[in-house]
């Protein structure tokens, strides 16, 4: 689907709605999230993406400020996340979306209201009615879908500056999904509030967000605008012999993101640095496209050096048909 994505950043000087720098939790010996510097201006929509246990719900909560991190910073607005301003701010909605299973849709939107100050009855009720939830329905009672539906009404009835997302439409059916992203993109463009969401469902980022952070193993592995990647990125294919390395020669001399060979043909997303070789046909990649090729293959910085091991990209050695073989460079 295609939303117009809001570009309203707050006057200059203004704090970003969420900044982290050098933000990092470990669990006992595992980095969940380290050295993650991300700068979200207000009024953007954000996605963020990653394999799972990449550490994008480990983002979200020490932002929400449920975890405290065990090195760097994290604000929103320029405040701590457990401060009252921050709280007041934001809304999370975490996976399980936690929600009181005896208490009906309409307490639940009563709490809400109780809750918080600027509380938009309307919004949340909009939300509730179009799933035709019963208002006296206990929440406990209600199938995933119909509760994940509930948990947006009070998310969004709070009327955040900040709102977090964490995979929130996952059990939801693709028609509650158009609707319910709909809606959100609406509120976003209206009210200029900034959205963080996560997703494993990259087709339907495109046209929804307008900035995207790629996580992989606790890092932070890209953060960029969206028309930013679309243009400096290409997609190219040939039929070019590749070297023991991996890499044509005619491709060498651009970053090249991912390779990828199937028999004869080899497909690569680049970052071009000039002119591309005619030779190859080259198109404008869709950001699935990009973020596939990015959730892939690992930092440059990440892997060994060469001759230090194996690339540890799955790439499959002495390929030549019908298998495909994956570089990242
Ligand atoms: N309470 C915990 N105790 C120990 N390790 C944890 C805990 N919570 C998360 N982790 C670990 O931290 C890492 C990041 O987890 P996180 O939930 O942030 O990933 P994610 O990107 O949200 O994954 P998914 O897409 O599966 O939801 C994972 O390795 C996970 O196993």
């Amino acid at each position: 689907m295609n939303h117009p994505a809001p570009k309203q950043d707050r006057p200059t000087g203004a704090a970003p709605a969420l900044e982290a720098v050098g933000l990092g939790l470990q669990y006992r010996r595992r980095w969940a999230l380290r050295d993650c510097d991300l700068r979200l201006p207000s009024g953007r929509v954000c996605a963020l993406v990653g394999p799972n246990g990449a550490g994008k719900s480990t983002l979200m909560a020490l932002a929400a400020g449920l975890l405290a991190p065990t090195e760097g910073s994290v604000t929103v607005f320029g405040s701590g996340p457990r401060e009252a301003g921050s709280l007041r701010r934001m809304a999370y909605l975490r996976q399980d979306k936690p929600l009181y299973p005896r208490f009906t849709v309409a307490e639940t939107l009563r709490a809400g209201r109780e809750l918080n100050p600027g509380w938009d009855q309307a919004i949340a009720e909009r939300i509730v009615r179009l799933g035709d939830l019963p208002l006296d329905a206990k929440v406990g009672t209600l199938t995933a879908g119909q509760r994940t539906r509930v948990a947006f009404a009070l998310v969004l009835g709070k009327r955040p500056d900040l709102l977090m997302l964490d995979e929130p439409l996952a059990d939801v059916d693709p028609v509650a999904r158009q609707e319910l992203t709909g809606i959100l993109m609406a509120e976003a463009a209206e009210h200029g509030t900034t959205i963080l969401i996560s997703s494993h469902v990259l087709a339907e980022l495109d046209g929804v967000c307008d900035h995207v952070t790629v996580l992989r193993n606790g890092r932070i592995r890209l953060s960029s605008d969206v028309e930013d990647l679309l243009d400096d990125h290409r997609l190219v294919v040939g039929a070019a012999a590749v070297d023991s390395d991996g890499a044509p020669p005619e491709l060498a001399h651009h970053e090249i993101v991912e390779l990828r060979r199937t028999g004869r043909q080899t497909t690569a997303l680049l970052k071009p640095s000039g002119a591309i070789d005619p030779r190859w046909d080259t198109s404008r990649p869709n950001l699935e496209d990009i973020l596939i090729a990015y959730l892939r293959t690992p930092d440059p910085q990440d892997r060994p050096a060469a001759g230090a091991g194996a690339q540890t990209t799955g790439r499959a050695t002495g390929s030549t048909s019908g298998r495909e073989e994956v570089t990242a460079r």
